[in-house]
């Protein structure tokens, strides 16, 4: 057996979503990156390591359970053009996932290589809120392109989303940028309102040296889209509610596609 992380045969980037502070909206952004990359024309996989909230299979539709195929393979489910896998789907229902971390560990590598990916453009990664277990299983695995941190502009998300990228930095994973989710709030009168504390995100990636990568309204219809397992993002980037979740992702492929292409310079040179 090979030691230390390992590529996956076939999948070109592999980027983590995180955020520090649950609720903050990761798993939507996860879910609209996921789809919008496949509407860009890229191949894509999600697994929805969330262990506390695995609520991937609600958002895109699909809640049964995987197939079994050849020698113990498992089949990703497909759905609205992403393939994706989700902690969920072992423990679907109203069940905690109680369980300890070399089991947690053990689940992560199964998703990781035990699920027939194929190609991918991107495989992305929602895990859980908070820094920890998952991160560490998941870079002794693979390789990871970089993590995008998700955020609202509010003091105590920023305080936590700032945990997270002092976990990635440790862990020398490269951040590709942070994303503010819930950012501002257009009533159907025209007026705006700043619930959490807008601006606050891109401050704090100024801050960090990192690339502020957009932000995402506070909109009713993107709670109901996840809600109904059609994201918002199945549109098309035609409307000023999906535009930016178009925007993000084709900065987050940009980003991770030079990411890789630097790590191959360095490696032609040494
Ligand atoms: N921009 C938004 N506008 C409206 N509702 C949103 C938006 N983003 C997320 N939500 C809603 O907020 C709730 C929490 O979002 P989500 O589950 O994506 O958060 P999370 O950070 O992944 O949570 P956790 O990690 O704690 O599971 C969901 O009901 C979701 O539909």
């Amino acid at each position: 057996m090979p030691q230390g992380p390992q590529p996956l045969p076939g999948v070109a980037h592999v980027v983590a979503v995180g955020s520090g502070k649950g609720g903050v909206g990761k798993t939507t952004i996860a879910v609209n990156l996921a789809i919008s990359l496949g509407k860009l024309g890229y191949k894509v996989g999600l697994i929805d390591a969330d262990i506390y909230g695995p609520n991937v299979p609600m958002m895109l539709g699909v809640t049964r359970q995987p197939n079994i195929v050849g020698e113990n393979r498992i089949e990703p489910i497909l759905s609205h053009g992403v393939k994706f896998i989700s902690v969920g789907l072992i423990s679907p229902g109203d069940k905690p996932m109680v369980m300890r971390g070399p089991m947690l560990h053990q689940i992560i590598r199964q998703f990781l290589q035990q699920v027939e990916w194929g190609e991918l453009d991107f495989l992305i990664i929602d895990l859980p809120p908070g820094t920890g277990d998952v991160v560490i299983s998941l870079v002794q695995t693979v390789p990871l392109t970089g993590a995008v941190v998700v955020s609202t502009g509010s003091s105590v998300a920023l305080q936590d989303a700032r945990k997270a990228l002092e976990m990635f930095h440790q862990v020398k994973v490269e951040v590709i940028g942070m994303v503010e989710n819930m950012s501002q709030m257009t009533l159907p009168d025209g007026t705006v309102l700043d619930v959490f504390g807008a601006g606050g995100t891109e401050a704090t990636a100024r801050q960090f040296g990192l690339e502020f990568l957009g932000s995402v309204d506070l909109d009713p219809a993107i709670r109901a889209g996840g809600d109904r397992g059609m994201p918002v993002t199945l549109a098309g980037p035609d409307s000023e509610l999906r535009k930016p979740f178009y925007d993000i992702a084709r900065k987050i492929a940009a980003r991770a596609i030079e990411l890789e292409e630097g790590v191959e310079d360095v490696l032609e040179i040494s």
